[in-house]
């Protein structure tokens, strides 16, 4: 049997997850607390305790505007800490440009794939696409152009993922990530946000998980 580890960034997400999942005992959870750091710490540390066939990072998101609608699923193909290297006079480099490391993390994209296609024969609004983690969620406009030019295709932010992923890569364990859009990723209207809808969609996109896995 396969033994799953869901790691989400707060309790009201893992309990989204676990609405969504049902009584599976392939599934077992843990909290990665809000941000890179925490999350990186925390997934290395879970990771640690167990063999796991796969970590699962789940929690709610920004959109990008045209890419991702509040209330839809984002599934990553690929995960990326976006904002991860030195700002320029006149742009960014990342640490790959830089020759200190990398910035990325690959997903099974096969899986991803399956995992979206089984979103969406579900009837859920769902796609695959690469999800940002940044370090500070994005608040203006022109932050919003200068990730998505970064990052063409770039449909998600969120927070955690590139921690959990960097530990579970170095454990040699594949990950998936599954953000619901609660907000859209831009000019901050903190009203506008739909977190209840996301974490609805979260629990949704969750009942299908536990089939398709
Ligand atoms: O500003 C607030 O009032 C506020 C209230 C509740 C939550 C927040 C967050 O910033 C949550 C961050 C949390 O959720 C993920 N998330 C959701 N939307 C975004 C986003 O647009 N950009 C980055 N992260 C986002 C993130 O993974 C954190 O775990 C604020």
């Amino acid at each position: 049997m396969k033994r799953i580890l869901v790691m989400t960034a707060v309790a009201p997400e893992r309990d989204a997850v676990q609405r969504g999942l049902g009584h599976d005992s392939r599934f077992e959870f843990a909290l990665a607390g809000v941000g890179i750091a925490a999350a990186a710490v925390n997934g290395a540390l879970e990771l640690a305790k167990a063999e796991y066939d796969l970590v699962i990072i789940a929690g709610i998101a920004g959109g990008f505007v045209g890419k991702a609608e509040i209330g839809s699923l984002v599934v990553a193909n690929e995960i990326i800490a976006a904002d991860l290297g030195v700002e320029l006079l006149d742009g960014f480099s990342s640490l790959d440009e830089l020759g200190f490391g990398s910035t990325r993390v690959s997903v099974d994209a096969a899986l991803a794939e399956r995992v979206t296609a089984a979103l969406q024969a579900a009837g859920l609004s769902a796609q695959a696409g690469p999800v940002l983690t940044v370090a500070t969620a994005t608040g203006t406009a022109a932050t919003a152009a200068a990730l998505a030019a970064r990052v063409p295709g770039a449909a998600a932010e969120a927070m955690e993922g590139f921690g959990i992923a960097t530990a579970a890569e170095q454990r040699g364990v594949p990950v998936l990530e599954i953000r619901a859009i609660s907000n859209a990723i831009g000019p901050r209207d903190r009203d506008a946000w739909r977190i209840g809808d996301a974490f609805k969609a979260l629990e949704a996109a969750s009942s299908v998980l536990a089939e398709v896995l």
